[in-house]
């Protein structure tokens, strides 16, 4: 019974995970692309000024919810310094 209800349970409310990259030069644009996503797809975010975004160091995560799925965007920063980053995260 407890193994029906919890199936059920995950069934109805459980979303689907999944963990996507963004990776690319710097300036590309790939902050400017997350912001306007979640402005797009998050129905209480307001987004920042996108004339206030700066280069990224390290890495801005955002999570957006589509349907029945999760989306987490992993922003990564794009300066020659840190593209080694890029591997070790990837290997996750
Ligand atoms: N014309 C134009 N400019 C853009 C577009 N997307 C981003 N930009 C501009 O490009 C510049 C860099 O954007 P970011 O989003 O910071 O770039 P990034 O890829 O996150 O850069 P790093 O964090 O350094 O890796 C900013 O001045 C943005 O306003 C676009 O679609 N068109
Ligand atoms: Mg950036």
């Amino acid at each position: 019974m407890y193994t029906l209800l919890s199936g059920l349970y995950k069934y109805m409310f459980q979303k689907d995970e999944y963990c996507v990259l963004i990776l690319g030069l710097d300036n590309a644009g790939k902050t400017t692309f997350l912001e306007q996503t979640k402005t797009k797809f998050s129905k209480n975010y307001k987004g920042m000024n996108l004339s206030k975004i700066t280069s990224t160091v390290g890495l801005n995560i955002g999570t957006i919810d589509v349907g029945k799925a999760r989306l987490m965007f992993w922003d990564l920063g794009g300066q020659d310094e840190l593209q080694s980053l890029w591997d070790k995260v990837s290997s996750r």
